[in-house]
């Protein structure tokens, strides 16, 4: 018989949770596997399971939560060598992996999914022994996400982010950046950068179009300077898919890429905080399998 580990967080999206874990267990169990239930309780809880799942009796890792559940799981597969498929139910306030896969936003169509589901290798992305599989963002956007309180993420879901965002983009702190790239290296002033592996970032499905889940690239988008004037034409631009020729944008794409910067700043991973700079980012091309419905390609 085949062997699945579900893995739930119960105070993930508004308690939805407690709704979905019985379809979830029915469904896996109407697909011939022998489910076992993981609730986490607190940090790190979904990784210390997801790493018990690769003992070499398990098929499947599904996992429903939010995107720190998610990116927690993958986290606790990245390292393993019998790493299981993976699959999630997503729970959260931006689901950009669920985004960037096909894979439906609604908990109850992606329980369906299941059903008709294939096997998809995705790349990740490692940064010393953290992983992450959407983005990581050193500067502004990065100290404004992790000042985005529990209260005003259950009030106000996305946009707690864009408010925190849009405050920290205006303001225009820029910060000497060297980045080393595969092209070379690039010295100068910007208030944030991104090194996104998806095409939605934030929610936003075009930030970076041509990030496939398995190109087996990081795409780096180093935003020079902002102010109001700048932040309202990237905005437009970030709508079009056309952030990379914003004339305050440096965009390109690396398999290594290491940020230094003069004092240590925060990096975001995924939407949490870990570590600071100086950091050197590697991509894991087609790392994990995870289930995609079967008509993405
Ligand atoms: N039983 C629990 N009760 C409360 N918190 C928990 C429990 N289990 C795990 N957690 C915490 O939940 C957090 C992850 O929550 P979640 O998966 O909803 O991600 P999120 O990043 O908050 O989601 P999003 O930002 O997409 O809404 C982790 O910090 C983890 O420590």
């Amino acid at each position: 018989m085949k062997k699945a580990m579900f893995i739930l967080n119960p105070s993930s999206g508004k308690e939805l949770a407690s709704t979905f874990k019985k379809r979830t267990l029915d469904k896996l169990t109407s697909l011939g596997y022998e489910v076992v239930l993981k609730e986490t309780e607190g940090e790190g809880d979904a990784t210390k399971f997801a790493k018990q799942a690769c003992d070499g009796t398990y098929d499947l890792v599904t996992a429903m939560g939010g995107d720190g559940t998610i990116n927690e799981a993958v986290n606790g597969l990245a390292e393993e060598e019998n790493r299981p498929v993976f699959s999630f139910v997503p729970l959260g306030t931006v689901n950009d992996f669920a985004r960037a896969l096909g894979i439906p936003l609604e908990p109850g169509d992606s329980i369906e999914m299941l059903e008709k589901s294939r096997a998809k290798k995705v790349d990740i992305a490692k940064v010393e022994n953290n992983y992450f599989m959407n983005i990581l963002a050193v500067g502004a956007v990065a100290e404004s996400v992790s000042s985005v309180s529990v209260e005003q993420k259950t009030k106000l879901g996305a946009l707690a982010y864009m408010v925190e965002g849009v405050k920290a983009l205006t303001a225009n702190d820029e910060k000497e950046l060297t980045i080393i790239h595969d092209g070379g290296t690039w010295k100068g002033k910007a208030v944030i950068t991104l090194v996104a592996l998806t095409n939605s970032v934030g929610g936003f499905e075009k930030l970076a179009p041509h990030a496939e889940t398995d190109d087996g690239y990081l795409h780096v988008f180093i935003i020079k300077q902002t102010g109001l004037a700048a932040f309202a034409r990237m905005g437009a631009a970030i709508l079009r898919g056309k952030l990379e020729e914003d004339q305050d944008v440096i965009a390109f794409k690396s398999k290594v890429v290491r940020i230094e910067t003069e004092t240590p700043m925060i990096c975001n991973l995924d939407g949490d905080d870990k570590g600071e700079t100086p950091i050197e980012i590697s991509i894991l091309p087609k790392h994990l399998e995870v289930l995609v419905p079967l008509a993405d390609d």
